[in-house]
């Protein structure tokens, strides 16, 4: 039996709990068969913290994550709490605990399984071999730069400060450049060098930091004909670094490369090898309830958390085998499902995962 481990796990609102219980039964498996010790303990955040506490980001919840060795998170908000000042949002509490434990790096990769081709949108011959990685700056940008509304010539104004400092760029853009060094050596940088300051300042880094990575290919593409790109030559693309709101954007397109967000697992990272990991979805309010979300993000990202913060490769390869198994044999929840009267629900899904890692 190895060291017992603590997992701090956040369900949060909407299809949260739900998917988080699916992965909570796959960690469960994957304890039994490979002889892992871990320590789950509940967290509140989000919406459902701000009707219990009155805050999304309860101080407790922050001390269970910083105690523990890794955050598993479903997602939060909801339409209840959508026009509540900005202290009062569940958003804003995700913003604040990525903050607050220095999570800058978002890792979200996508990878097209071979027997969802016909789940996307896109024509699978454009799909085949599409494996990319999308790695997002996450705590800084527009997103935490000032904000204010003031009333200006034309009446009421609001504003969005958007702030890149030389620190923040390059450590995630060494980051991306070693994580592309360990997959096939490519590197688009994504930015909007063209228009923003803070966009020159982020090629200037990457330029700069380049030739410390010769073996890696970087190619810079403006954000627009990336977006256009992605779809274009999806799997012309490896490694893609960017910052915050184009990380946010690209990344739930790259989703829809997979067949469905409720495919795209994320991790969130700083400089070691604590982490945060949840889907890259959110609270999917218009299916909240029905038992019908789709677990294998959540369930892909325990498995990226037993790779990138414990080192259990064999669990993480578990989960993912598992995963491409149950798909291969035609299981589908109904967002990955082509013919939506045979889609199975979100525990089944679930069982079924559980079921194939007892077996292998
Ligand atoms: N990390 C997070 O907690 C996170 C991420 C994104 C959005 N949000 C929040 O979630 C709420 C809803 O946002 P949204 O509707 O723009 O995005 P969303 O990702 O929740 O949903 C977008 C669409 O994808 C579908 N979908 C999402 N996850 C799915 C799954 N696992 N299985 C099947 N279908 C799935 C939804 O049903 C919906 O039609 C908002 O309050 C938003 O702020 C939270
Ligand atoms: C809910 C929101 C604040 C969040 C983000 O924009 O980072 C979400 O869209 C995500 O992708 O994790
Ligand atoms: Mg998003």
């Amino acid at each position: 039996m190895s060291e017992v481990k603590k997992i701090a796990v956040i369900a949060g609102d909407g299809i949260g709990p739900e998917v988080v219980a699916e992965a909570e039964k796959v960690l469960k498996a994957t304890e039994e068969v490979f002889g892992y010790a871990f320590k789950t303990e509940h967290a509140l955040f989000g919406g459902i913290a701000i009707d219990e506490r009155g805050t999304p980001l309860p101080e407790d919840t922050l001390e269970i994550c910083r105690s523990a060795d890794a955050v598993l998170l479903g997602a939060v908000g909801g339409p209840k709490w959508d026009n509540n000042s900005k202290e009062l949002r569940p958003e804003t509490g995700l913003l604040g605990i990525r903050k607050a434990l220095g999570l800058f790096s978002n890792l979200r990769p996508a990878v097209v399984f071979d027997c969802l081709k016909d789940a996307s949108t896109l024509k699978p011959e454009v799909l085949e071999g599409t494996d990319l990685m999308v790695v997002r700056e996450l705590t800084g940008g527009i997103y935490f730069g000032d904000k204010l509304r003031r009333q200006g010539e034309h009446g009421e104004e609001a504003v969005d400060t958007c702030v890149y400092n030389v620190m923040e760029v390059e450590r995630i853009v060494r980051q991306a450049f070693e994580i592309a060094g360990k997959r096939r050596n490519k590197l688009a940088s994504v930015d909007k060098a063209n228009v923003l300051e803070t966009s020159r300042l982020w090629r200037e880094v990457v330029n700069k930091i380049a030739p410390e990575y010769p073996e890696v290919e970087v190619e810079h593409v403006l954000v627009d004909n990336c977006a256009m790109q992605l779809l274009r030559r999806p799997a012309s693309f490896d490694v893609i670094v960017t910052e915050n709101m184009f990380g946010d954007i690209l990344s739930d397109e790259a989703a829809m490369l997979t067949g469905s967000i409720g495919m795209l697992a994320s991790a969130s990272m700083g400089d070691g090898n604590y982490g945060l990991y949840e889907p890259v979805h959110g609270s999917a309010p218009d299916i909240a309830g029905q038992g019908i979300a789709n677990p294998i993000a959540t369930i892909l990202s325990l498995a990226l958390m037993y790779r990138l913060t414990f080192g259990y490769e064999d669990a993480a390869a578990a989960i993912e085998a598992a995963v491409a198994e149950v798909l291969d044999a035609g299981h589908r929840t109904s967002d990955i499902a082509v013919d939506k009267s045979k889609a199975i629900s979100t525990s089944e899904m679930g069982d079924l995962i559980v079921a194939a890692i007892r077996k292998a």
